[in-house]
């Protein structure tokens, strides 16, 4: 407890004297408690004063020990420093001695290095002169063996010459003996040779004489023999040649009488058909002037009805909506899919045939955000709907009128929407049976029967491909060189309403090899220009575009449609922040590109002021036949796979949006 501490408690205690009075106490006790405690309180400070006395005391005790020893320490001290002193002098001191021994070591060193590099120089100088004087020694020993040497080759060399001329001689001799020798027996056996030929020739004589002769008389005999065989063949041929004459006369006779009778009847019905004829001829040639005069009005009655069916033709395609939807359900294995329900229009009072898809129980990866109990039914509505079973050939009855408005003069677009993988091409572009080779078939056979009526008409298609909001030439040869290198121009006339693009291949259309081959060669073209035809074609729009100019000589109409068939990019939602680069370029175009189709069309629904055209080239190059008095017919393509479901979902939602506003503006 401190001073301060003790203030503090008779400071309260003050302070406790002014607090509120307390129940009024007897006086005595008031102050014997008084007392009692501080009492208490006086016997706590006398502690606290002794204990620290105490510890006082300590510390003056501790202190007076520190100063005894002080002294002391202070001489421990001075020693310790003279130590330090005296042993710094002397590390100096061998510091210098160190020096000096350095100094001494390197003047020996280098006095031992120059009595080295002196004995070095006289060992150098006194092992050469030892070599030149063994190499001088060498030398004159080696003449001197040379010089032997060559003294005993000639020797030997002479010696041998002199041994070759003797054996030359003794060969001569020896060939000559033996050539005289073979001489005289050659010439013996000569003589005994000629002698055998002369005996051989005479016997070989003799011989060809007896074979000659019997040769002659066996000659002889064959004649006779193959006279008389001959005789017998030719009459025995004679005599069956008579046979046969005889019996096929008999035959002819009876044969021609036959023919005769025929010959005779044929004549007379001949002769009743030509006057039956003649008959005939007289009345059809009354006929036909009766015909000809009637004709010339048939042919006008038959104008005027092609003019109003052409009229009707329109009002039906108009009744039925100038955009419609269509949707198309890919073929898939059932264990693959999700659930789908299809109900025709005779079900629904809408008159629209309906799709209903069930969200899968188990989520697919990535798919989320479905709950997982109770599946959840979505229901869209259009003006048709295509099952798995059906085929191209149903598909393109459903669209051949807008084929013939098109030759009626009207602008078509037909669009294939969804996802990538979805079955667009294979509805579009199949080579025998898409809509492209079908439709271009069918314009070949209509336009032919429509000569009858003085139609001609001149067909022509362009194909083109929109890639990343530049557009390719798919027709030209040279793709490759011509991408990107070539800019294409969209060029509106509005006067006409009719659009062109600058430098793009136009080709007469003839005949189905010829687009079958125009579909194959665009397809090689996009494989050149891209490492993965299959992503390339997915990820542009490709637009065939065919060009219908019609005239009539009769009448003077004159007619100009064009039908647009287009395949567009694949449809799945890429997020943005997932793909970088080209993919990137390419997802922000396709999105632009088929948001902006949406709302043209919803604002040409409506009816607004202004029609966003310009917002993609697709929407652009297409603005004189999207609106108006044009149709519009998009299917939307769809796979039932379990993995495909959210992206169905979209397709379905954006051609329902597509087909609904339709129905806002009818009403
Ligand atoms: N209705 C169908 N019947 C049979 N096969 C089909 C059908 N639809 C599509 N396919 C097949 O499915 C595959 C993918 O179809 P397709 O290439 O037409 O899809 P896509 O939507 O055009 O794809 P991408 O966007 O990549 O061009 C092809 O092998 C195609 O033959």
């Amino acid at each position: 407890m401190t001073l301060k501490d003790i203030s503090n408690i008779s400071v309260s205690r003050r302070m406790g004297d002014r607090s509120p009075p307390r129940k009024a106490m007897k006086p005595a006790k008031v102050i014997e408690d008084i007392q009692r405690s501080r009492k208490l309180e006086l016997q706590k400070v006398l502690e606290w004063k002794d204990k620290n006395q105490q510890e006082l005391n300590d510390l003056n005790s501790e202190l007076w020990r520190i100063r005894t020893d002080l002294p002391e320490l202070e001489l421990d001290l001075e020693k310790l420093n003279n130590q330090l002193f005296e042993l710094e002098k002397r590390y100096k001191e061998k510091e210098n001695e160190l020096a000096e021994a350095d100094k001494r070591l390197e003047s020996e060193i280098a006095e031992l290095k120059q009595e080295f590099e002196l004995y070095r120089r006289q060992t150098e100088l006194e092992f050469n002169r030892k070599i030149e004087q063994l190499s001088a020694d060498c030398d004159s020993r080696v003449q001197n063996e040379i010089a032997q040497k060559q003294a005993a080759y000639t020797d030997a060399k002479r010696e041998l010459e002199k041994r070759k001329d003797e054996l030359v001689r003794q060969i001569n001799e020896e060939k000559a003996h033996f050539q005289s020798e073979n001489e005289r027996i050659i010439e013996r056996r000569r003589v005994r040779l000629e002698a055998v030929d002369r005996e051989f020739a005479r016997e070989l004589n003799n011989l060809e004489q007896d074979k000659k002769e019997i040769a002659r008389a066996a000659a002889a005999v064959d004649l006779k023999c193959e006279a008389v065989g001959a005789e017998i063949a030719k009459k025995e041929e004679e005599k069956q040649e008579l046979e046969s004459q005889v019996n096929s006369a008999r035959l002819k006779s009876a044969q021609f009488e036959e023919k005769t009778v025929k010959i005779r009847r044929e004549i007379q019905t001949l002769k009743t058909e030509f006057q039956e004829k003649v008959r005939l001829l007289e009345q059809k040639e009354h006929d036909a002037a009766k015909f000809a005069n009637s004709t010339v009005a048939l042919k006008e009655q038959l104008l005027s009805e092609e003019q109003t069916r052409r009229k009707t033709h329109n009002i039906l395609q108009d009744l039925k909506g100038n955009i419609r939807v269509f949707c198309r359900v890919k073929p898939e294995q059932a264990e693959n899919c999700f659930k789908h329900q299809m109900f025709a229009s005779a079900d629904s009072s809408d008159g629209k045939e309906h799709i209903i898809i069930t969200e899968p129980l188990v989520a697919p990866q990535p798919f989320y955000g479905f709950s997982k109990s109770a599946p959840k039914n979505y229901k869209f509505g259009f003006d048709k709907v295509f099952g798995m079973d059906s085929t191209n050939s149903e598909i393109f009855d459903e669209i051949s009128q807008l084929v013939q408005s098109a030759l009626d003069g009207y602008n078509v677009c037909i669009f294939a929407y969804g996802q990538t993988g979805s079955g667009k091409t294979f509805t579009m572009s199949s080579v025998t049976d898409g809509i492209i080779p079908r439709a271009v078939d069918l314009i070949f056979q209509r336009s032919r029967s429509a000569k009858e009526n003085g139609w001609e008409f001149s067909i022509t298609g362009q194909f083109l491909e929109i890639y990343n909001e530049n557009i390719n030439d798919l027709m030209t040869e040279s793709y490759l060189r011509n991408l990107d290198a070539v800019k294409h121009e969209i060029k509106h006339d509005e006067a006409t309403r009719t659009t062109t693009i600058t430098d793009m291949t136009t080709v007469a259309l003839e005949n189905q090899e010829q687009v079958a081959h125009i579909l194959e060669n665009a397809n090689k073209n996009r494989a050149t220009a891209s490492t993965n035809v299959n992503h390339r074609s997915s990820r542009s729009h490709s637009i065939f575009m065919i060009q219908l100019c019609g005239h009539n000589k009769k009448t003077g109409e004159s007619v100009n449609g064009k039908l647009n068939l287009i395949d567009l990019a694949g449809s799945e939602r890429i997020s943005q922040s997932m793909v970088t680069g080209e993919r990137l370029k390419e997802t922000q175009s396709i999105n632009r590109s088929l948001s902006s189709l949406g709302d043209v069309i919803t604002s040409l629904c409506k009816r607004s002021q202004h029609i966003p055209y310009r917002n993609s080239r697709l929407t652009y190059l297409l603005q004189y036949s999207l609106g108006g008095d044009s149709k519009t017919l998009m299917f939307v393509n769809i796979s039932t796979k379990l993995q495909h479901f959210n992206e169905t979902l979209n397709s379905l939602r954006f051609a329902t949006k597509v087909n609904n506003t339709q129905l806002q503006t009818k009403q």
